[in-house]
């Protein structure tokens, strides 16, 4: 039988020598572990000899620590003494926590009341931890791309057709030549356990019932297979957003989605390396604890913050430059760096030879790049800046498509194009179908909407976003997708007054 730890017994183990951390009353070794952290060795030794639970379990994947560490470095659990203590702890935050949940689920709107998605937008904020908040809303640098991105639709203007009859209006498509029942599908983003305990389950399970797509990104919270077992039934297609790191290990990920039943690869070319999200840093994944002082003025959080852990300062050693350039712990920061020299000639012939299935490039800004994808012959592309969050003064991905649209139509029978970034209306959606785009992602207001309602919330985002894209194609004097063509939109050179 393993021996059993006492609480004090664990908290000396504090040092690079000899580090160890707890998990759900599991007692881990991870001295080994803290030179090939993704994140680095800090944020580990900051919690050296502490319960890390609700940090680690809050943005990794589920059994990630079992997968990195070799068997022997699991010391044993805790001792009775030891784990009721912080089951005591751990029944406090959550009682906390559903105060604070209580007290702020009165804040927000009825659902029914949300009647676009500005409104879901506030009532998110109104109930999501400053940290959560800040994580989905931040951009890059001075957020001017982030801005620009929902700006640049306001300068695309309609020109709708008179006595056209629109009684029967059909908004459904294919994606890739998957089902969807509006013209928009879910673009992957990291994280959803941040606003939300049930996370990328509350997408998977909204995209199912309102028969839309999600992707699923690379670095869910969640697991891949904890996403596919969410689904309503087999059938519901999913995407996959892969960011490759090495080859072995993209490999290992794409043949692990292939068996799980997910249906196209979204390859992400836009976040070579990480944008730098000031918001994002400011009030980043610093141990809970070391925010406990300033967090008493903030809105509460899903996990809320009472531990006894008492995290250490940083040590500045073993650094390397983009941590020292990055004073603190992020999503990104946590996660493996991605390929650097991805290149059109090796990388999509290795992604052809290893996957069967359509393969999406992620992240296009640029005609050229447009051309080169479709000479490469994938599936398909999303034009996209990833929000705001990477390149700052990236062009509004609808401004591209116009782009493409002008000198390169051609590109437009080659694959399919689809855009994301900005879009909040379903005019956008309308805009960007007009000039060429098959479908539109959404990120940022799907992770809102589950911080805030949960599935019923993705639900109703997809619900609203139907009726605004009826009613447009209505008095557009559209009835079907096909009939949204480019000269039904004008981009004037002024900039409309636009209330962000
Ligand atoms: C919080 C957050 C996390 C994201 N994580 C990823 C990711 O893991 N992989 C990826 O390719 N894109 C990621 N994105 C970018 C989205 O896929 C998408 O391009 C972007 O959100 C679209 O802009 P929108 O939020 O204005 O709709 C993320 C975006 C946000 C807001």
């Amino acid at each position: 039988m393993s021996r059993r730890w006492s609480l004090q017994e664990v908290a000396q183990h504090d040092t690079s020598s000899s580090c160890w951390v707890i998990i759900r009353t599991k007692v881990y070794d991870v001295t080994t572990f803290l030179s090939v952290h993704p994140g680095g060795a800090d944020i580990i030794l900051r919690h050296a000899g502490l319960d890390v639970t609700v940090e680690y379990e809050s943005i990794h994947q589920p059994h990630t620590l079992e997968r990195s560490l070799p068997a022997e470095s699991y010391m044993g659990d805790l001792n009775s003494v030891a784990a009721h203590r912080l089951a005591q702890e751990h029944a406090l935050r959550r009682g906390m926590s559903d105060e604070f949940c209580m007290e702020n689920n009165c804040r927000k709107p009825p659902i029914d009341r949300v009647l676009n998605l500005r409104v879901m937008e506030e009532a998110a904020k109104s109930v999501m931890s400053s940290r959560a908040w800040d994580y989905y809303s931040s951009g890059s640098d001075d957020e001017i791309t982030l801005c620009e991105n929902m700006r640049a639709f306001s300068r695309f203007f309609f020109m709708p057709r008179a006595m056209m009859p629109v009684s029967n209006c059909d908004i459904s498509t294919t994606i890739l030549g998957f089902k969807s029942s509006i013209p928009v599908f879910i673009s992957g983003a990291a994280g959803a356990r941040l606003g939300h305990p049930l996370g990328e389950a509350n997408i998977t399970r909204g995209a199912g019932r309102t028969g839309i797509i999600q992707m699923v990104s690379s670095n869910a919270s969640l697991s891949y297979a904890e996403i596919a077992a969410s689904r309503i039934s087999d059938a519901q297609a999913l995407f996959f957003q892969l960011y490759k790191h090495t080859d072995a290990l993209a490999e290992t990920r794409i043949h692990e989605v292939e068996s799980l039943g997910y249906n196209a690869i979204f390859l992400t070319v836009d976040a070579i390396v990480s944008g730098f999200r000031v918001r994002e840093i400011r009030d980043s994944f610093v141990p809970q604890g070391t925010e406990r002082a300033s967090e008493q003025t903030q809105t509460p959080v899903w996990h809320a913050n009472v531990s006894s852990n008492v995290p250490r300062a940083p040590t500045t050693s073993s650094r390397t430059d983009e941590e020292v350039v990055k004073p603190t712990i992020t999503i990104a920061t946590v996660v493996k760096p991605v390929d650097r020299d991805m290149s059109w000639e090796r990388t999509i012939p290795w992604l052809r030879m290893v996957s069967r299935l359509p393969i999406v490039i992620k992240g296009i800004q640029t005609v050229e790049d447009a051309v080169l994808a479709a000479d490469a012959g994938v599936d398909g592309i999303v034009v996209s800046n990833h929000g705001g969050r990477q390149l700052e003064f990236s062009l509004p991905p609808i401004e591209v498509l116009y782009k493409i649209r002008k000198q390169r139509p051609d590109v437009f029978g080659k694959l399919e194009v689809y855009l994301d970034g900005g879009v909040r209306r379903g005019t956008d959606v309308v805009k960007a179908l007009c000039l060429g785009a098959r479908a539109v992602g959404l990120g940022r207001p799907f992770l809102f909407a589950q911080s805030a309602y949960g599935e019923e919330g993705v639900v109703q985002v997809v619900r609203i976003l139907e009726r605004e894209i009826l009613t447009t194609m209505r008095l557009l004097g559209a009835s079907t997708l096909k009939d949204l063509e480019p000269s039904l939109v004008e981009r004037v050179d002024w900039q409309p007054r636009y209330k962000l």
